[in-house]
């Protein structure tokens, strides 16, 4: 099941509904960036289609994108490179004017992020930026004053309930769902001006009922508390998209704790495509979970439940039955608290990153559940082997991937297997020592172009090595990708001057 936010993100900004003042004025900035030159601040509530708006207008104008966020490990210096040296490089390939839009998301965040140098230093490099940039916000006045002064500003507001209408109807009639025209409004009512929250629900509804009605959307609440245990039945074998949503209301866990159940369970009982489908709904959650860490925008909590109760429900494909042994979170039993786990997982991620030539996120959201999946409980011995080895792996972190108990013989001997394995092999080629790369001749492990599965030409952008850069090239805008990504666009990170059309063995995967 795909993401709906996804598939009916704009594409083209007359596309983007509700805000058609900003609309205008943010194709009107652009037009004209050659005479002004300056950057432009996007502000406004979560969900209201800023970050659409702006690829959106990239796509029109067939400027190539680069993403950063401003909670990623990237610092200022990337933009102004991005932003300052491409238009005189040329190295970059960008649209016929040469033009590429810089998106800074989360731009009222760089607080905390010493890797931006601090304020000053942003709203420095905003002003020389030879590049149009948009920076998007949700709170304006969380960014400093200078930066402000700046950019120029454009609010986007609260979509209507007037304007979610016509998109809900749209997708119903996309996806040739029967509809009451009042079951629309009120999903459009409860969302208060929210359109990717009015999508979201609008897909766990329709998910199961032949025809919507409001009654679907108006459904008796529950006010029985569920323990953990009876939700993960419930989630896991019994209710739909919708009703697993509303089964997590009562469930007396935050949502952080609730993800790492969700995901250690949901294996007991999914297998193949419907387990890959649940991951990466639970990787999604997970971004969002990261998000309100980084933000502490509480509002973005929804967006995980969402993902990790009504998108597992709505992936399982065979009934369930019977009874399941649910336990806690294995990370959690094995590595006492949640910040050493997240310690241990971003230690791991950021190796299999450097490793792969993808950023962290991408590492830690797509890679390691893959890894977890294929070697869980270390039940192929040697693949787990390989992996260690692969990716240097003491006993901790073997036993983080597999769920597997850490001071079990089992975990041993295959991380002295993995240390005699590395002793034994030259590991000459420098491509992913895990992922069969036979078929390539990438010659650099930093080198993942994704770019032929999605589009055409290679966007290339400069690099320096301290981080990749997200690049979008324009016309795939994120469009038709699978999930909303704000960290990490979905399009290809790649280091520049290298990117060329080879692909990693680890695409072949995805
Ligand atoms: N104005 C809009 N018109 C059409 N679709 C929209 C609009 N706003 C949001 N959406 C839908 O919601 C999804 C998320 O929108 P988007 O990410 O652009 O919101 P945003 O305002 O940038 O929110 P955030 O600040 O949380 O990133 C889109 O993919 C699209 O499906």
């Amino acid at each position: 099941m795909s993401d709906w936010t996804e598939t009916y993100r704009p594409t083209t900004l007359s596309e983007v509904r509700g805000n058609n003042k900003a609309r205008d004025k943010l194709e009107e900035w652009a037009e004209t960036w050659d005479d002004h030159q300056d950057a432009v601040i996007v502000h406004g509530s979560p969900g209201v289609g800023k970050t659409s708006a702006a690829h959106a207008l990239a796509n029109d104008l067939g400027w190539p994108v680069m993403e950063l966020n401003a909670s990623d490990s990237r610092g200022a210096d990337v933009i102004e490179r991005i932003a300052g040296e491409a238009a005189k490089s040329g190295t970059l390939t960008g649209g016929e004017s040469g033009r590429r839009l810089v998106i800074l998301d989360e731009a009222d965040n760089f607080h905390g992020n010493a890797d931006y140098g601090g304020s000053r230093e942003v709203t420095r490099v905003v002003k020389s930026a030879n590049q149009p940039m948009v920076l998007v916000a949700n709170e304006f006045y969380d960014m400093s004053q200078s930066l402000r002064n700046a950019c120029e500003t454009i609010e986007f507001r609260d979509v209507s309930k007037r304007s979610i209408v016509p998109v809900l109807r749209d997708i119903c009639r996309r996806e040739d769902i029967e509809y009451e025209e009042e079951a629309l409004e009120e999903i459009a009512e409860g969302t208060s001006g929210d359109l990717r929250s009015a999508v979201n629900d609008l897909q766990a509804v329709a998910e199961e009922a032949e025809r919507l009605t409001v009654d679907d959307v108006v459904t008796g609440d529950r006010d029985t508390t569920e323990g953990i245990f009876d939700f993960l039945d419930t989630l896991i074998k019994e209710e739909d998209a919708e009703g697993a949503l509303k089964a997590s209301y009562d469930v007396d866990e935050n949502p952080d704790e609730m993800l790492n159940w969700i995901e250690d369970n949901v294996p007991k009982d999914y297998q193949g495509a419907e387990l890959a489908d649940a991951y990466e709904f639970l990787a999604n959650a997970d971004r969002w979970l990261g998000r309100v860490r980084s933000t502490q925008n509480y509002s973005f909590w929804r967006y995980a439940s969402d993902n990790m109760t009504a998108g597992v429900a709505a992936s399982r494909r065979e009934p369930k039955g019977g009874w399941t042994r649910y336990g806690p979170p294995s990370y959690w039993r094995k590595l006492g608290s949640s910040k050493g786990t997240r310690k241990t997982r971003d230690a791991i991620a950021e190796r299999l990153a450097e490793r792969e030539g993808t950023s962290v996120g991408t590492a830690r959201r797509e890679i390691m559940p893959f890894l977890s999946e294929m070697t869980h409980h270390c039940k192929n011995r040697d693949l787990t082997v390989q992996m260690a080895a692969a990716y240097d792996l003491d006993e901790k972190e073997v036993s983080f991937v597999t769920g597997s108990g850490k001071s079990t013989n089992k975990v041993q001997s295959i991380v002295e297997d993995a240390e005699e394995l590395l002793t034994e092999q030259t590991v000459e080629h420098s491509g992913s020592a895990f992922f069969d790369t036979s078929d390539s001749d990438t010659d650099s492990a930093a080198e993942t172009d994704t770019d032929s599965a999605t589009g055409d030409e290679a966007s290339q952008a400069a690099s320096d090595g301290q981080g990749q850069e997200t690049l979008v090239s324009a016309g795939e805008n994120g469009a038709g990708s699978s999930e909303e990504d704000p960290d990490d666009a979905p399009a290809e990170t790649g280091t520049p001057d290298e990117t060329d059309d080879d692909q990693s063995g680890l695409n072949d995967f995805f």
